[in-house]
Formats: structure tokens, C-alpha cells, sequence
């Protein structure tokens, strides 16, 4: 019999493919040829069936749909622990906005990025959706790091360093998105800040260039009790109302954090089939509140995962947001079967790319899709014995467990090292503009070694 030639054979312990959400493939391989997947099937099978110009064997290891960080600024890396302890608005306008106006420049946001997408391959993302200035500079750093993303065209309602007025940055995103509008890693979301950054006429025209060239549109929504309060003062009604009267509430719009929600309102978007991005740690640590997901969930609204940036995180670090997701939706709801493992999962895999319009590229381990995998070796000391690789991949396994890492069948991590990215070099980069910022700041980092 002759044996049909593939790229690269992977054997691993466990193929968790994430279509069903339960499924466990055991001694199962993924056979990928041209940078996509071409067979699951049993060791043996895949044994006879294929000659494969390189194989790996990961006999101890899971192996899943690379993960999707939903929600992130990925060049805020460099404003990591600039502010912290703080709630949002004072967080944002006392803090950060100032920093972004000094600072944020295309060399700090490709930097930033650069440093982003090192961290997030490392902990097994292998697509991010971004929201951030200068998005042309972290299309340019995803692309060379070999991630997928999802770059955010931007826009508030005041002037920065990267545009001046909506038209601008509506122009300026627009242009980017026509530049890589056939590039196969790089997708588009418009993105409106938010309800208290945006106008009624700025959405408007957002809603009218999104519909045209058909990108979801990504903004962030019921993130605190003083956004709502704000809406009711200025607009007389919630964001969530606010957002419906404009035509935005439909399937295309990616609402970030949905913190505070009315029974109602949890019905409205799940009628509308919006998609919700649950940032955990950011809503703790800004004490902004707890995401009713399971509720969301359960009344069939598609929720994925995000970091949120590593200004408010304080890391970009997926495997934390899943165990910190199950462990809040089961106190928040008062049940323990409240978002088993195998749905967390579901949820920063195939949830995150049905969100992002991908979910026919990548989000879960099918022949045809995209070769975008993660292998996590749960063969450790503190994961052995394994009786359920979901459930040690969500409670008991963390970033440290990732050891490969493909995006359309090329190696970005092997066993544990980054293949493409110099990590002295980015350090360097990241450690120059930490002594930058911590001046101006009047917190010059010397007494710590830098
Ligand atoms: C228009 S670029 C993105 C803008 O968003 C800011 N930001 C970061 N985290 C949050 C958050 O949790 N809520 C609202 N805004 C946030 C970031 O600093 C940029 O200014
Ligand atoms: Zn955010």
C-alpha cells in the first residue's frame, strides 16, 4: 500500500479537538500537510496510512487547538505595573492616558507587541484580538512573531498621537485593513473604545464601514457601575440600550467585559447572537465586578476569553484566565457544575474564533482547518497521575506545561523555546523604554538593577 506523504505527524497522549467540547481523542495523531490538518486518527492508523516528511511523538502530552486571547492591548507589556491597585477611570485617566500620550509611538507599540507575542506563544495563544494605537506596528510585530490576529482599527472621539479626530483614525484603519486584506494571519475588527470615548455619530459611521466590508466590531461594554451610571446621565439610557438604538447590538459586535447585566439585558444580547469576551483578572483587579457567564452561557450567547492588557492583569496569560473563569463562574453562581473544564476550554478556543469570523479556520482540531495547536506536557511531577486531561488543563496545569506551539503547521515553540523571536533582544528593548517611562514617572527603576 502506498502511504500518502504528509508534513509533519504529531502522536500525542490526548487530542482534545474541542468539537464536541468533551471529546478525548487517546493515542491518537494529527497528520498536517500544507500548514493545515489533514487527519485525526488512531497511532496505528496514522502509522500505515502516512509517510511523514517529520514526526513527533508526545506520549505524555495534550494536544489542542492553540489558544484565543479575545481581548487584549498587546504593546501596553511595557506599561506593566505602571498603576496598579487602582479603579478603572482613575486607573485610565490618571495613569495611563498620560503615559500612552508621552510614550505610545509606533516603535513602542511594534516593542510592546513584539514582547506580547512572545509571552503569549510562550503561554500557548496562538491568535490575539487587538485594540491599540498605531495598529500597523502590531500587525507588523504578530506577523513576525507568526501569530494570528485580529487587529483592531481603532477609535475614540479625542485626539492622540495616532490620529486626530475620528475620520482620521477611521481612515487610517481602514487603510491598514486594505493593505493585509489578503494576508491569511491577519484579520480586521472595527473598534470603538468604548461608550464613554465614543459618540453617537462616530458609531454610526463605524456601524456603516463595518457592514460594509463585513468585520465584527469589538468594543468594551458594561465594563463598571460608573460607565452605566455615566450613560444614564448623558443619554438617559444603559450602554447596552444606547448601543441597540444605534443598530450595534447584533451578531457582529464583540462586547468586552459585560460586568453589570439585567436579567434582561443578558436576554437582549443573546437574542441579538452578540459575542462576550470574559476578562477575569481584569475585573478583578480593577474591581470593576463579576461577569454573570455562566447566565450568558446558558442562555446560549457564544463567550470567549481575554487578558484584557498587561497594564490590568497583570499578565497576558490565558491558562490563568481558564481556571480563574471556572473557579468565579461557580461562587458567582453558587453552583460547582457551573463552567465544567472541557467548556472553559471550548470557550478560549472555538468560542474566540467564532467571535473573531475564524471559526472556520482555526479554534478546534478539524481536518480542513488551520494546523494552529498547542501541546501541553501533563506528564509533570505536580500533573501526574492524569485522569482527565481537561481538567488538569484548567485546574491543575499553567502556562509552564506548554511545550509546542504551531500556527498553520510552523513551529513557533519547541519544547519550551521560542523558534522565531531573539528574547535577549526583546528584554533589552522592553528594559530601555521601563527606564524611559520610570523617569518621567519619578520612579527610575536603578535600586532594582536596571
Ligand atoms: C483605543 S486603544 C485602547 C485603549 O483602551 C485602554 N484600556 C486598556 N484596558 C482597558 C479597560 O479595561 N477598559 C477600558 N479601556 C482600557 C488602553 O489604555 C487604550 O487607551
Ligand atoms: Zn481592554
Amino acid at each position: 500500500m502506498v502511504r500518502e506523504s504528509v508534513d509533519l505527524l504529531i502522536e500525542a497522549r490526548w487530542l482534545l479537538p474541542m468539537e464536541p467540547a468533551d471529546r478525548v481523542l487517546e493515542r491518537h495523531s494529527v497528520a498536517v500537510r500544507g500548514g493545515r490538518i489533514c487527519a485525526l486518527l488512531p497511532w496505528q492508523e496514522a502509522e500505515t496510512r502516512f509517510e511523514a516528511r517529520e514526526r513527533l511523538r508526545l506520549h505524555t502530552h495534550a494536544l489542542l487547538p492553540g489558544l484565543v486571547n479575545l481581548h487584549t492591548h498587546a504593546a501596553m507589556t511595557l506599561l506593566r505595573g505602571l498603576a496598579d491597585d487602582l479603579p478603572l477611570m482613575e486607573w485610565l485617566q490618571k495613569h495611563i492616558w498620560p503615559a500612552e500620550m508621552r510614550f505610545v509611538t509606533p516603535e513602542f507599540v511594534y516593542d510592546g507587541t513584539l514582547l506580547a507575542c512572545a509571552e503569549m506563544i510562550r503561554g500557548g495563544v496562538t491568535c490575539f484580538n487587538d485594540m491599540y494605537f498605531f495598529p500597523e506596528a502590531a500587525a507588523k510585530a504578530a506577523l513576525e512573531a507568526g501569530m494570528r490576529a485580529a487587529i483592531g482599527m481603532i477609535v475614540v472621539d479625542f485626539p492622540t498621537p495616532y490620529a486626530a479626530d475620528p475620520d482620521d483614525y477611521l481612515t487610517k484603519g481602514m487603510a491598514l485593513r486594505d493593505q493585509y486584506r489578503s494576508n491569511s494571519l491577519l484579520s480586521f475588527c472595527m473598534a470603538p473604545h468604548a461608550p464613554y470615548t465614543v459618540s453617537d455619530k462616530t458609531f454610526g459611521k463605524m456601524l456603516t464601514y463595518a457592514a460594509q466590508i463585513q468585520v465584527p466590531i469589538h468594543v468594551h461594554l458594561h465594563e463598571t457601575e460608573e460607565e452605566i451610571r455615566e450613560s444614564l446621565r448623558q443619554h438617559g439610557v444603559r450602554p447596552i440600550e444606547r448601543l441597540r438604538r444605534l443598530g450595534l447590538l447584533g451578531p457582529d459586535l464583540v462586547a468586552v467585559h459585560m460586568v453589570h447585566l439585567t436579567p434582561e439585558e443578558v436576554d437582549l444580547v443573546a437574542c441579538a447572537n452578540a459575542s462576550v469576551v470574559h476578562c477575569p483578572s481584569s475585573n478583578l483587579k480593577l474591581a470593576s465586578g463579576f461577569s454573570p457567564v455562566a447566565e450568558l452561557m446558558e442562555h446560549g450567547v457564544n463567550v470567549g476569553l481575554g487578558t484584557d492588557g498587561a497594564a490590568s492583569n497583570n499578565r497576558l496569560d490565558v491558562f490563568q484566565e481558564l481556571r480563574t473563569a471556572a473557579l468565579l463562574a461557580k461562587a458567582v453562581s453558587g453552583r460547582a457544575n457551573a463552567l465544567p473544564a472541557h467548556r472553559v476550554l471550548q470557550m478560549a478556543t472555538l468560542n474566540g474564533a467564532r467571535a473573531l469570523g475564524l471559526e472556520n479556520e482555526t479554534g478546534s482540531l478539524l481536518p480542513g482547518k488551520s494546523a494552529d495547536m498547542v501541546a501541553v506536557n501533563l506528564g509533570t511531577l505536580e500533573l501526574s497521575p492524569c485522569y482527565d486531561p481537561h481538567s488538569h488543563l484548567v485546574y491543575a496545569a499553567g502556562r509552564e506545561h506548554v511545550s509546542h506551539v504551531w500556527v498553520q503547521g510552523r513551529l513557533l515553540l519547541n519544547e519550551g523555546r521560542l523558534t522565531r523571536l531573539d528574547v535577549d533582544e526583546i528584554i533589552a528593548r522592553a528594559t530601555r523604554w521601563g527606564r524611559r517611562v520610570a523617569e518621567a514617572d519619578g520612579s527610575a527603576p536603578e535600586g532594582r538593577g536596571q
